[in-house]
């Protein structure tokens, strides 16, 4: 199991020295990476025609993505008076949003509402001194799964016990039952689970007084620099990677937690109000697998015959492979176009974000119906 020795060792760069802007600013750099992927894929590509489909097809339905609070799983005050508990939350739960899919049934939601839950038992669960030291079984019981497991829904590549699906209806909350604390092999990949919430921990400890807060003040409310922050400071966000020789840039997790803390504290753009980010357009979508799953099955990514035939056998794809990064690439880049198509249909702006946040809860309420999303063991999405 983990050992202290697992943490990378504390380094002491000084908050000063970061403010040296990096000579590529992350996002533009996950932009023009992502782009170049799809310039040279061999395994996917996008579809212009279905991809401008279902932009109308958005556009002309009006859907409003639910916002954080309306989903009902997550820890929040008032978005007026939430606190820096908010921001603390958002960061252990983005620090390990991935990776869901080994254990049938279990849900981005399950793990939102586990940490909330362990939140409002104790409100100081998720202090750096505590998160620096969080053993296995408190990671562990941070997810609330509804329903024991029951055999027909193990399949070859789940952990030896793990729960049934929700019981929820698609798109609603699981009924809220009391969470029986799971098996530890409940929660896929547990050892890099502690070592993620180790590391935020040790670094908000060493660097930012103990508190996301002071993180989110040290970045100036720039969603840029938020993310630049985050890739400085915390190994387990530096989601890259590389395409043939030249190195990609992803930043999921970064990225979405600019986005969810942003959402915690309602959304605003005019900082000085706390957590308002003035620069927010400049995020790209989160390549996770649940939009490329909706965006492939909308007609919008096209696999080639062998890549299509080893994602819907359910087959894992390697972590870092020409298919899974041209996957994730042609995911952010799609987004993009459908933000340009949305802009010329005289429909006004939207942001990767927002248009982010519409596709993965499409994803979400019709996963059953699409064909599969792509397997890959990581830590990133
Ligand atoms: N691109 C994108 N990926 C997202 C999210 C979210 C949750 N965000 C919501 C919460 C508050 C906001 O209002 C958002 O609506 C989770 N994921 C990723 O999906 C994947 C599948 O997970 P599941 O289906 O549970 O197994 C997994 O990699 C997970 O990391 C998102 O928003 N965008």
């Amino acid at each position: 199991m983990t050992t202290e020795d697992d943490v990378p060792a504390p380094f002491t760069v000084k908050l000063s020295a970061l403010r040296i802007r990096a000579l590529d600013a992350p996002l533009t750099s996950v932009r023009a990476s992502t782009a170049r992927v799809v310039r040279r894929a061999q395994h996917v590509h996008i579809d212009s025609a279905a991809l401008a489909a279902l932009t109308r097809s958005l556009t002309t339905r009006q859907t409003q993505p639910l916002a954080w609070q309306e989903l009902g799983w997550h820890y929040h005050a008032d978005a007026e008076t939430a606190g820096p508990l908010t921001c603390q939350y958002a960061l252990v739960l983005d620090a390990l949003n991935f990776c869901f899919w080994p254990t049938p049934g279990l849900e981005y939601e399950h793990l939102a509402r586990g940490l909330r839950r362990a939140l409002e038992r104790d409100p100081t669960a998720f202090n750096a001194q505590a998160l620096a030291s969080v053993s296995p079984a408190t990671v562990a019981g941070w997810v609330d799964c509804p329903s024991p497991p029951s055999p027909s829904h193990l399949s070859t590549s789940t952990p030896p016990t793990g729960p049934g699906p929700a019981t929820g209806a698609r798109g609603t909350s699981p009924p809220s039952s009391p969470a029986s604390s799971p098996p530890s092999s409940f929660l896929p990949c547990l050892s890099e689970r502690v070592r993620k919430v180790r590391e935020v921990g040790h670094v908000l400890l060493q660097h930012f007084n103990g508190q996301a807060a002071d993180l989110v003040r040290a970045s100036g409310f720039s969603a840029v620099e938020l993310v630049r922050l985050l890739s400085a400071f915390f190994p387990s966000f530096r989601d890259e990677a590389l395409h043939q020789g030249e190195q990609v840039y992803f930043y999921k997790r970064a990225q979405i937690l600019v986005a969810d803390i942003w959402a915690a504290y309602g959304c605003r753009t005019d900082p000085p109000f706390p957590y308002a980010f003035r620069d927010m357009g400049e995020l790209t979508m989160f390549a996770d697998y649940r939009v490329p799953q909706i965006l492939r099955g909308r007609g919008v990514l096209r696999y080639a015959p062998g890549l299509a035939e080893r994602v819907d056998g359910r087959e894992e794809l390697p972590a870092g492979s020409e298919e899974e990064v041209e996957i994730r690439a042609a995911t952010v880049q799609a987004v993009e176009s459908m933000r340009e198509v949305w802009r010329a249909g005289g429909k006004g702006e939207i942001l990767s974000v927002e248009l982010d946040w519409l596709l993965w809860q499409e994803g979400e309420r019709y996963r059953d119906s699409l064909p599969p999303h792509h397997r890959t063991l990581s830590i990133f999405y």
